[in-house]
C-alpha cells in the first residue's frame, strides 16, 4: 500500500456516558484526506479530534457511515501496518536506548518488504546523534518527542496520525520539531493527519486545515493553505501567512462560540 487516500462518508461515533446519555463525539463527517498531504485538525477540546483519529486507525469502530483508507477498511489497512501514531506524551519503553525503542516497531513487524530505513541516519536529522543510547529517563520531553516520530516514521507508515505531539515543548523546540516532522514528511510523503491547537502550527505545517466544533462533534470549514513551501522565516513572516492566521482564527471563534467554551 502507498499514497493513502482516507476517504469518510457520514460517519457517526457516540459514546454512552456513565448517566447512560449519549454523547455524540462525531457526527456527518464527510472528509477526503488525498494521498500525499499534510493535513491538520483544529477545534475546541472536546469536538472529537482524537476520536476522529481512533476511527482512521481502527482503534474504535463507527457508529454510522463508512471510512476507508486506500480502499482498505481501517482494520484491513491496520493490519497492513498502514499507520504510524504519534500519541501526545510519547509512550517510549523505559528499559529501552533511543535506537532501541525506534528499531523495535521494526524488528516485531519485520517490514523487511519496505527496506530497512537508516534509522540511525533518521536520529540525526532531529539532532539525537549524540543521544543514540542514552535511556528514556535521560531525555527532554523535546527528545522524547523526537524519539516517538523517528519511530512512527520507521515503519514507513502509509498514514502518520499525529494527536497534538509538541503539545507540552516550549517554543522555540516546538518549531525546530515542526521543521524537522516536515523533513522526515517530504522524504517519505505519507499522508499525514496532525491535530492540533495552535492555529500557528496549523497554518505553517499544513496543506489543508479542518476545522471542528463540538456538539455534536463535525467539520465546519475546510482551508486550504496554499503558501509555497518550504516555510522558511520569510513565507512565516509574509502578509499571507499571517492571513491564514486570520482566517483560521475567524472561523475557530465560530467554532468556540457554539461550544460553551468561550471565555
Ligand atoms: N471513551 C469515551 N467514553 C465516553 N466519552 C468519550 C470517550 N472518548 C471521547 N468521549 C467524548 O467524546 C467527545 C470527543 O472527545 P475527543 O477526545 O475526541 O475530543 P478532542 O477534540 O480530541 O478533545 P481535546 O482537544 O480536549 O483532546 C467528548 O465529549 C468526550 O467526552
Amino acid at each position: 500500500m502507498a499514497s493513502a487516500t482516507i476517504e469518510m462518508h457520514g460517519v457517526r461515533r457516540l459514546y454512552q456516558q456513565a448517566d447512560l446519555t449519549d454523547t455524540i463525539a462525531l457526527d456527518g463527517i464527510d472528509l477526503t484526506i488525498e494521498p500525499g498531504t499534510f493535513v491538520s485538525i483544529i477545534g475546541p477540546s472536546g469536538c472529537g479530534k482524537s476520536t476522529l483519529l481512533r476511527l482512521i486507525s481502527g482503534q474504535e469502530p463507527t457508529d454510522a457511515g463508512r471510512i476507508t483508507v486506500c480502499g482498505l477498511t481501517p482494520t484491513e489497512a491496520a493490519e497492513a501496518k498502514a499507520f504510524g501514531f504519534v500519541p501526545q506524551s510519547p509512550a517510549l519503553l523505559p528499559w529501552l536506548s533511543v535506537l532501541g525503542n525506534v528499531t523495535l516497531p521494526h524488528k516485531v513487524n519485520r517490514r523487511h518488504d519496505r527496506g530497512l530505513p537508516d534509522l540511525e541516519g533518521m536520529l540525526r536529522e532531529v539532532g539525537l546523534g549524540e543521544s543514540i543510547h542514552k535511556l528514556p529517563a535521560e531525555l527532554s520531553g523535546g527528545m522524547k518527542q523526537r524519539t516517538a516520530i523517528v519511530r512512527a516514521f520507521g515503519l514507513r507508515p502509509d498514514v502518520l496520525l499525529l494527536d497534538e505531539p509538541f503539545g507540552a515543548l516550549d517554543e522555540f523546540t516546538r518549531e525546530a520539531l515542526q521543521e524537522q516532522l516536515l523533513q522526515l514528511w517530504e522524504q517519505t510523503r505519507a499522508t499525514v493527519v496532525f491535530v492540533t491547537h495552535s492555529i500557528a502550527e496549523a497554518v505553517r505545517l499544513s496543506d489543508r486545515v479542518v476545522v471542528m466544533a463540538p456538539r455534536p462533534g463535525r467539520v465546519t470549514d475546510v482551508i486550504d493553505i496554499d503558501l509555497p513551501r518550504p516555510r522558511h522565516q520569510e513565507v512565516i513572516t509574509s502578509p499571507e501567512f499571517h492571513a491564514f492566521e486570520l482566517t483560521l482564527r475567524e472561523r475557530l471563534r465560530d467554532a468556540f462560540s457554539g461550544s460553551g467554551l468561550q471565555r
